[in-house]
């Protein structure tokens, strides 16, 4: 490690004296101008685990649904996972650092991991559309490069195409070609498939309007739909040839609002369906004959998909254990539902991608979705083999729907990707300040069907507060309570939470 290049270098990145920030729920967030230490400093990190794994490792330069003017940075694992925990750590020590003591740092994160630093490393970069997203990919090379890397800049990508990259490239292309082109031959050779072979009455022209957040999802979108158009048309809306990104538009959007994003019309019965900016989230919706508008969240698709396999695995005979995982902010009729008619169990973990992942590689299939549109179904290695093994054996109904959940693994991209208050049980309980659990269980008693938590968000500087109830009026008035004692009980600063600020 030439130490003194990494600091020289480092002058040019240079930390914001007394700034702290925290790799959170997917990585360092926070508004533009206050990151491109972070991004130097992250493709430092990304060399030292990559020696450390032997395996190419991923960095990721996106906001996801924040605010245009913010940005982040997010490592990918050997696996196409996020980030290890105690990286995450590593990540946050590094990003802290002032000036005199980023060498000593390093060494020391080296030193504790174990790192030989002879070994080769390579790094794989991508980014979001955001105006401060070229030059922070170009602070990422530079780190990458100062400690004698080897690197490939994909350039423009979305979340879980770099996800997919970093998969391909450390399994030696059998998941897939780490291409742009590999990813969208994959995938849609698998959908096209799919749907020949669930084909029903009225459904042979499939059509979809796609919000696309302003985002990079409008651009790799139009790269892929000629892939797929034999089973899907697409019409692209929010492309960012006008607005800004995720600005009245996008998964966030449409989720947070329950209603359709500003510039796309819906007549009865279309499927509409929003990304947010880095294009990992997805939530569905229509309108009905009356007009009213249905939302089709984390919750509903976890549930049609794990009764979609459910239904296939019961054809092919296969007794296989299916899990769900959901976080705090599944709707408790959904998660009621899986349990007491589905009997599919359900778990429930704390906020972010990581720890839903990681849960639901406990099962043979674990499907896992936040309620905001983040998630997949992960079949294990054995369940994979087998399945692909019936495929070939099994003739009839038995083998067709051995071959649709063929399709349906080769579908997913399996690839994983405020702090006065303090929570336990999944982040459904407060633990600190204190007082603060038991004003929110007195006032969740006052209304039937109801839950209310509260967390500190890991990407916005907010508290977040949750609340359902048996009425949409019902839910707002309580989870105008709950944001008021949080005002009061965790120092809140500015104006009093009003009704409609939830
Ligand atoms: C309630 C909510 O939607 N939280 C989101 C949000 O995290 P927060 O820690 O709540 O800011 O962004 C994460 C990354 O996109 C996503 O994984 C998570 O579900
Ligand atoms: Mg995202």
């Amino acid at each position: 490690m030439d130490l003194d290049a990494v600091t020289k270098h480092s002058t040019l990145h240079a930390k914001p004296n007394g700034l702290i920030l925290q790799y959170g729920t997917a990585g360092f967030r926070a508004n533009a101008e206050h990151l491109d230490h972070i991004m130097y400093r992250m493709g430092l990190l990304a060399v030292l685990r990559s020696k450390q794994t032997k395996s190419t490792i991923g960095v990721m330069v996106t906001a996801s649904h924040n605010p245009e003017e913010d940005n982040g940075v997010k490592l990918i694992d050997p696996l196409g996972e996020m980030l290890a925990p105690s990286w995450e750590e590593h990540a946050t020590c590094l990003a802290n650092a002032e000036e005199q003591d980023l060498q000593r740092v390093l060494v020391g994160i080296s030193e504790s991991e174990a790192v030989d630093l002879q070994q080769d490393a390579f790094v794989v970069i991508g980014r979001d559309t955001r105006p401060s997203s070229e030059k922070f990919s170009q602070s990422v090379i530079d780190g990458v490069t100062v400690l004698g890397s080897q690197f490939h800049d994909y350039g423009l990508l979305t979340t879980p195409q770099l996800h997919y990259m970093v998969y391909c490239r450390n399994t030696s292309g059998q998941y897939g070609k780490a291409t742009t082109e590999g990813y969208y031959q994959k995938l849609s050779k698998a959908f096209v498939a799919l749907t020949k072979q669930v084909s029903c009455s009225g459904d042979e022209y499939r059509s979809l309007k796609v919000d696309c957040a302003n985002g990079i999802g409008a651009l790799k979108l139009k790269e892929m739909q000629h892939y797929f158009s034999q089973g899907l048309s697409v019409q692209l809306y929010n492309d960012g040839t006008k607005g800004k990104l995720n600005h009245l538009c996008g998964a966030d959007f449409v989720k947070s609002h329950q209603k359709p994003p500003e510039g796309m019309e819906m007549k009865p019965n279309e499927r509409c369906c929003s990304f947010d900016g880095d294009a990992d989230r997805i939530v569905y919706y229509y309108r009905n004959e009356d007009g009213q508008f249905h939302l089709i969240d984390g919750d509903k698709i976890a549930t049609l998909i794990s009764s979609f396999l459910k239904e296939l695995l019961l054809e092919i005979g296969e007794n296989l254990n299916i899990g769900v995982v959901q976080t705090a902010y599944a709707n408790g009729s959904s998660t009621r539902y899986l349990e007491e008619v589905m009997k599919v169990p359900v778990y429930c973990t704390k906020t972010g991608v990581k720890h839903l992942h990681h849960k639901a590689q406990e099962f043979d299939i674990g499907v896992y979705f936040e309620a905001n549109g983040h998630g997949t179904a992960l079949f294990s290695k054995a369940v994979e083999m087998k399945i692909k093994q019936l495929a070939k054996e099994l003739e009839g109904d038995k083998g067709k729907a051995a071959k649709m959940l063929e399709n349906v693994i080769d579908l997913f991209n399996q690839v994983a990707d405020r702090r006065v208050i303090s929570t336990t049980d999944a982040e459904r309980q407060v633990v600190t300040p204190p007082g603060l659990q038991e004003m929110i269980s007195d006032l969740v008693k006052k209304y039937k069907l109801s839950r209310a938590f509260v967390r500190p968000s890991g990407t916005e500087d907010v508290i977040r507060v949750y609340a359902e109830a048996d009425s949409q009026e019902n839910a707002d008035s309580l989870a105008h309570e709950v944001s008021l004692a949080v005002f009061q009980l965790a120092g809140g600063i500015g104006e009093r939470p009003t009704p409609s600020f939830c």
